[in-house]
């Protein structure tokens, strides 16, 4: 099955209305800090004088509304938590629903022939189950399917003791229909993010998002509406076709009624002109990712070789060829071998920030890896600046030198400067290389709104901290060159508009850049090597310098006031860009762009 358009689509329009899920379960290590039914975080300290969180209780609820839409077939998914289930629990609660649901209506289906779709979504079973000669990986996987099944069905049947409910259904527990549940929730079900972009639990939505396939490339995109976002959308733009042919489909399996209320609403968004009858797509793997990785990515979780446009062509796509190429390979064949060797030192440097907050040998070892490269058969080797993990090293970088800026003692104030300034630097170069990916692969659009958005937010951070120190005021940012306010206002966009706001932004910061750069990045010696962020040819410099090590002594003793103003120019027009990317891939209510408009609006930028 496929979904396409039901008729012309612009870039940015809404394709559903909200769509409630069938089931939804938080993650086991957010069910104490967010609410089981919106999933948004709860307020902390939780408020124990309401009536609707039980301190005992498994869930825990932000409001009355939600604890009360939480219906009891959810809350007796709690069963699963203190299974001897040694993984991650929410596929199991989300199969455990599922499977309580049907017992509860006797909407079993007919004969096990049927388990390859309940409810009309593909379960997969035969490829996720059957064990394979060639892959360890491929058979734990499905050992661990299989144990979780076991563990659905002994919840299930602990439960029939006590559930009045279920003590009126004789069948036996079938162990066949809890592995395909589970399979169905492992192929259908989405992560669901909280307003800040954590991945707090997943939620399982009937077919009409669960049949839209996927694509490396993919013209579509999906948020999550809070209970309070009203839908703008009332009728949906997609429609099913059967993937052999053209012809509207029904399907003859049965369909659960009376679901439960509650959980994050989807909504499909168009983030391409989309043609009548086109197919809509949307991404299961990260799209900054190169091919290989992905196709790994899509291979273990859905068993599928994806043979979409961008996977399909050759040579590589230029955004592929980017995200895995190296400097001074000597020949393409040591590629594999050199990226697994520089995804291991990168590794171990991003796990002594995440596991050991050890944010200082983070740095050191990144930007040690970043300048001087890998000795590998005699070549020294360094990873193109957009190779995906020098983006993945950008973004550690700029959050643990922010770690580092907020964890310093105060009398060492002018090293939390410069921590602060070389975060804001990383953000910014991780927002313009992504976006020169972006230019020629649209569908990256989630991601760059995202990476401008944290540049923006981080340089107007620093343009007010810095302003402490500075008797003069920030000025009018409404800048006299470019259209970005009003166009962020502006509620309808297409493709041309985009591209001329691109440009509009280019010209602008490309002004900017000039004078502010070697004031952030001074006294760096990775960050000194980019002399202009903006031409990318930046990194063949990289080839010429030698071990070195970071020297920034004296540094940040005297920054001019004209450069503060600038950064705060610079930040302002990061944030619009950003915040008018976010209003197309998330619409103009979706908490992205409402941060935007707060950071805008709060009294830092006068407009
Ligand atoms: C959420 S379902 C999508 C709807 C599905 N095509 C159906 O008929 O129900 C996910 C499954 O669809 C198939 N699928 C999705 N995108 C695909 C693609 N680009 N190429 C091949 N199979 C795909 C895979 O089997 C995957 O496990």
């Amino acid at each position: 099955m496929e979904m396409v358009a039901v008729e012309i689509i612009e870039v940015g329009e809404d394709l559903t209305p909200g769509l409630c899920p069938l089931a939804y379960s938080l993650h086991d290590s957010f069910l104490v800090t967010h609410c089981a039914t919106c999933f948004n975080p709860l307020p902390f300290p939780i408020d124990h004088n309401n009536n609707y969180n039980d301190d005992n209780a498994v869930y825990r609820y932000c409001s009355a509304q939600c604890s009360s839409s939480h219906s009891p077939i959810h809350i007796s998914s709690h069963h699963l938590s203190s299974s001897c289930y040694s993984g991650e629990t929410s596929d199991l609660r989300v199969a455990l629903v599922l499977l309580l649901q049907i017992k509860r209506q006797h909407a079993f289906p007919s004969s096990s022939s049927c388990y390859d779709r309940i409810i009309g979504l593909m379960t997969n079973r035969h490829k996720l189950l059957s064990p394979s000669s060639s892959s360890i990986n491929d058979n734990e996987f499905a050992t661990k399917i299989k144990n979780g099944a076991k563990a659905i069905a002994a919840a299930a049947s602990s439960m029939r003791i006590n559930s009045p409910v279920l003590a009126s259904h004789n069948s036996v527990d079938d162990l066949s229909l809890t592995e395909a549940l589970l399979c169905l929730v492992l192929t259908n079900a989405v992560e669901v993010q909280d307003p800040i972009g954590r991945l707090v639990g997943i939620a399982l939505y009937d077919t009409s998002f669960s049949w839209i396939n996927h694509s490396c490339s993919p013209n579509a995109c999906y948020r999550f509406l809070s209970p309070a976002m009203p839908d703008t959308q009332r009728q949906s733009l997609i429609t099913p076709v059967s993937s052999n042919g053209h012809e509207p489909v029904t399907y003859s399996d049965f369909r659960l009624t009376g679901l439960p209320g509650g959980g994050p609403r989807i909504v499909v968004r168009s983030i391409k002109p989309i043609n009548k009858g086109e197919q809509v797509t949307i991404s299961y793997a990260d799209l900054l990712q190169p091919k290989d990785v992905r196709q790994v990515e899509l291979w273990s979780k859905y068993r599928f070789n994806c043979q979409c446009l961008r996977c399909v062509k050759v040579p590589l796509s230029y955004v592929d060829q980017c995200l895995k190429e190296v400097w001074g390979s000597g020949g393409s064949l040591l590629h594999n071998a050199v990226q697994e060797s520089f995804t291991n030192c990168i590794d171990v440097a991003i796990d002594d920030y995440l596991s050991s907050n050890d944010a200082e040998s983070c740095c050191t070892k990144l930007e040690n890896a970043l300048l001087n490269g890998l000795c590998y058969e005699q070549h020294i080797i360094r990873l193109h600046p957009q190779n995906h993990l020098s983006l993945n090293a950008y973004t550690t970088l700029a959050s643990a030198y922010k770690f580092r800026a907020n964890s310093i003692q105060h009398e060492h104030a002018a090293n939390l400067n410069f921590y602060r300034l070389f975060s804001a630097a990383y953000s910014f170069l991780l927002a313009i290389l992504t976006h020169h990916l972006y230019l020629s692969e649209s569908s990256l659009i989630v991601s760059v709104s995202n990476f401008w958005i944290g540049a923006g937010e981080s340089l107007l951070n620093l343009a007010t901290m810095l302003e402490s120190d500075s008797s003069s005021d920030l000025p009018n940012s409404k800048c006299s060159k470019c259209h970005l306010i009003d166009t962020f206002e502006a509620y309808r966009y297409d493709h041309n508009m985009v591209l001329e706001i691109s440009k509009e932004f280019l010209n602008c910061i490309t002004d900017i850049i000039p004078k502010v750069w070697k004031f952030l990045v001074q006294g760096n010696d990775y960050l000194g090597v980019v002399k202009d962020p903006m031409n990318l040819r930046w990194f063949e410099i990289l080839n010429a310098v030698g071990n070195n090590k970071c020297n920034v002594a004296g540094f940040v003793e005297g920054y001019a006031s004209q450069e503060r103003v600038e950064l705060f120019g610079l930040g302002v027009h990061c944030l619009l860009y950003g915040g008018i990317l976010s209003n197309i891939f998330g619409g103009h209510d979706s908490p992205l762009s409402c941060n935007v408009r707060s950071l805008l609006y709060r009294g830092q930028v006068k407009l």
